[in-house]
């Protein structure tokens, strides 16, 4: 009988959870043959709580719960007994290493799957997301059955074959394992509470892996720093879901009752001091008379909200997980330094290495790290940046140490780069890489992707948004969003990542690897190139740079940078130089009029740069310029003035005088972006009205002064 022995695996399982191990259980081949074993052996095992990956008809054991295999981030943060993931409903990598991690001391990861064998060529029900179906093969999948054969530590069962391999002896020390504070931690809390005592301006910056007890021990230093009579302990964090164990660990350490359905607003302690969660809007608003502010999962939140926490309050404790399941921090940790090293340098940085859930030995979690790179760290730059090398170079072929170099430069790059951009990356059959080195040292990653090259008919139709496609995003965009069918016709070469070592940047390294992607576009008869990103006013500068100009601006700001998506193009071919030039007029035509609508919240200093950016829709005229002469003498009140000095803002080189004016984003809000007074007060952008149109009509009268030929 195909019938697994169960003792054996009960004796396996208690023997792991007293050593505080997890273990990944491949169960290879016929589909219906694995559910059945797994429907023999799961009964006797602790499955609850637990979940399985596919339809409730096919569960294999009624007490897990049944979810989709793009769920499991749903899941982080929760613990799981037992993960029943079925291969054949799909593979996504985020949500796979997403619950691994949930997994705790004792628990089995069974994986049904084809043969190890077949991995490389088995059609992923989950690669249609992201466009991958069809692809002629896939490197991804190859990678991690390579992993996975060569490591001992996965038990690997074959139902049909051999249903009862032999179990590993997993050796069990003395003491069995437990969860519970570890020295590191304990450490932390000590550390934590120091600085919310201590002297003012001494930010702390916490940086750990996924599962550390980095928040649970914010919330116990929250409770302590109470108790030792702070009064006003105040937490954010990019969404109240984060900061559930951190409000949990507060409860207990308190001494009061905690479970997982209460409240994350607010901890009392004692008569006066309190803990209190505040969405960062909110706190940014309100400016709370907190002693400590504490930033849980910070890398979920842009640099410039965080540098205006940490200016805003005496003591600021900052948390956040690197190498996590759905993006890393180090980049955040990256980006930041430079903030804290300007505004605070005297921050300090802690971290925590010791496991909490699960023992330092346990297997799961370093397998699942080489499996999807969680850990890939760009080789040290040391600066130099002779000797440079640019070369095409495919992560589907590499070697592993080459392609967790790569794939760590840009991690650290881009915070939410997560296993799926991994798979995306090794599989996309359009996708064209180039690498850059310094005397042999990898220092600049560039990957791009060909996309569009629609028929017509299929291009109207996405234009007319009757139809979306997978992919495609460029094209997609600029024909759905701009309305032109030909970006959806056209073939594009859209630069989906690129990254230089921090340590090499500003050397012109960047526009070196961009310069080759062009070189590409060119040669391949393509007719543009192209980006899509989270707009900021750096890399604005950077694309201009590169010869690319801002072509759309989207209406949401991404999830992911809290930035609004930006798009540019450079024309390679004719034709794609025309649309490039098409786009960039529409866009000049409606800009002053969408602005004020649409990004009111835009960051002043974009808005000007992008404004100034876009060619002039008309030249001023003669009543413009008795307009803008009455304004700067005083003679014309500034609400009837608003459209000639907008108009003013988009003639060739304002822009420039208007950010060297000191006045620059008075001029962007009240000008261009449709503010009131009131709320440029606010923002101290001026004292009130009469002071704000008296900056303004001093730039005016210097830009008049300046530009005479306008
Ligand atoms: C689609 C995307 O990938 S968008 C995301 C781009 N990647 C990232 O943000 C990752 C982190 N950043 C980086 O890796 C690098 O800063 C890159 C790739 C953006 C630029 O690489 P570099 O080698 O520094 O660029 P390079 O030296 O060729 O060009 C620098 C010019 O770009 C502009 N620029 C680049 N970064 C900035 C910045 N932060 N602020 C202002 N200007 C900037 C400037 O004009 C600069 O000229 P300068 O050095 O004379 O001031
Ligand atoms: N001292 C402790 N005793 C018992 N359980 C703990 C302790 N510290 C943390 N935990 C538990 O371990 C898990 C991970 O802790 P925590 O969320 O604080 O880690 P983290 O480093 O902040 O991880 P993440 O990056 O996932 O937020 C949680 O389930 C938490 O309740």
């Amino acid at each position: 009988m195909n019938k697994p022995d169960l003792l054996q695996w009960q004796k396996l399982q208690a023997d792991l959870r007293a050593a505080g191990h997890r273990r990944l259980v491949v169960v290879e081949g016929d589909r219906d043959a694995s559910l059945a074993w797994l429907g023999s052996l799961l009964p006797v095992l602790p499955v609850t709580p637990g979940v399985w990956t596919g339809s409730v008809e096919d569960q294999p054991e009624p007490s897990l719960t049944s979810i989709k295999p793009v769920e499991g981030r749903r899941w982080l943060g929760r613990e799981l007994a037992c993960v029943v993931w079925d291969g054949w409903q799909g593979n996504p990598p985020d949500s796979f290493a997403a619950l691994s991690g949930t997994l705790s001391a004792g628990g089995l990861f069974f994986w049904l799957m084809p043969p190890l064998a077949d991995w490389g060529g088995f059609e992923d029900p989950d690669y249609w997301r992201t466009g991958l179906d069809g692809a002629a093969g896939h490197p991804f999948a190859a990678r991690l059955a390579r992993i996975v054969a060569s490591d001992s530590d996965v038990i690997r069962v074959n139902p049909s074959v051999n249903p009862q391999p032999d179990l590993p002896e997993i050796p069990v020390a003395g003491e069995a394992f437990e969860v519970g504070a570890t020295a590191d931690q304990r450490a932390l809390v000590e550390d934590l509470v120091r600085t919310g005592l201590g002297r003012r301006r001494r930010p702390l910056v916490v940086t750990a892996d996924r599962g550390r007890g980095k928040s649970a021990a914010l919330g116990m230093a929250a409770v302590r720093l109470l108790q030792e009579g702070r009064q006003r302990v105040v937490v954010t964090a990019p969404e109240q879901g984060a900061v559930k164990t951190l409000f949990h660990h507060a409860r207990l350490a308190a001494g009061q009752v905690s479970g997982p359905e209460m409240g994350t607003d607010n901890v009392a302690v004692g008569d006066q001091g309190r803990l209190q969660y505040l969405p960062l809007e909110r706190l940014l608003a309100e400016q709370p008379d907190a002693e400590v502010v504490m930033v849980d999962e910070a890398a979920g939140i842009p640099s410039d909200l965080l540098k205006q926490v940490l200016l805003g309050w005496p003591r600021v404790i900052f948390s956040t997980t690197v190498h996590g399941y759905e993006g890393s921090g180090r980049g955040f940790a990256i980006r930041f330094r430079s903030v804290l090293d300007t505004e605070t340098p005297h921050w300090r940085g802690a971290s925590l290495t010791a496991p909490i859930r699960w023992s330092a030995s346990d297997p799961l979690e370093p397998l699942t790290r080489q499996m999807f790179l969680l850990d890939a760290e760009a080789p040290a730059a040391e600066g130099d940046s002779s000797g440079v090398v640019v070369e095409r170079w495919s992560p589907a072929i590499a070697g592993d140490q080459e392609l967790k170099e790569a794939f760590g430069l840009l991690v650290d790059a881009h915070y939410r780069t997560s296993p799926g951009d991994l798979r995306q990356w090794m599989d996309d059959p359009a996708a064209v890489s180039w690498r850059l080195t310094c005397n042999g040292v990898l220092v600049g990653v560039l990957w791009a992707t060909a996309e569009g090259g629609l028929e017509s008919e299929l291009a109207e139709q996405v234009m007319m948004g009757k139809r979306r496609l997978r992919g495609h995003l460029l094209p997609q965009s600029l024909a759905t969003h701009s309305g032109f069918a030909e970006a959806a016709s056209q073939r594009l070469l859209r630069v989906v990542r690129v990254a230089v070592s921090a340590e090499v940047r500003h050397r012109g390294l960047g526009q070196k690897l961009v310069a080759a992607a062009r070189d590409h576009a060119r040669r391949q008869g393509l007719d543009a190139i192209g980006t899509s990103f989270g707009g900021n006013a750096g890399l604005v500068s950077f694309w201009q740079q590169c010869g690319l100009e801002p072509v759309r601006l989207g209406l949401k700001r991404e999830a992911s940078s809290g930035e609004y998506p930006l798009q540019m193009l450079s024309g390679v071919s004719s034709n794609g130089t025309a649309l490039a030039r098409h786009l960039r007029i529409r866009l000049a035509e409606h800009w002053l009029i969408l602005l004020p609508r649409n990004w009111s919240d835009l960051e002043p200093g974009l808005a000007l740069q992008l404004t100034g950016g876009l060619p002039p829709v008309a030249p001023l005229n003669e009543d413009d310029r008795r307009d803008l002469r009455s304004f700067a003498e005083g003679h014309r009140g500034f609400d009837l003035a608003v459209p000639v000095l907008a108009k003013l803002s988009m003639q060739p080189e304002v822009i420039g005088l208007v950010l060297a004016s000191g006045s620059q984003s008075l001029w962007a809000r009240a000008v261009l972006q449709g503010w009131s007074w009131q709320g440029l007060q606010v923002t101290k952008d001026c004292l009130g009205r009469e002071q704000g149109e008296n900056a303004l009509r001093k730039v005016v009268h210097n830009i008049l002064q300046n530009r005479p030929d306008l």
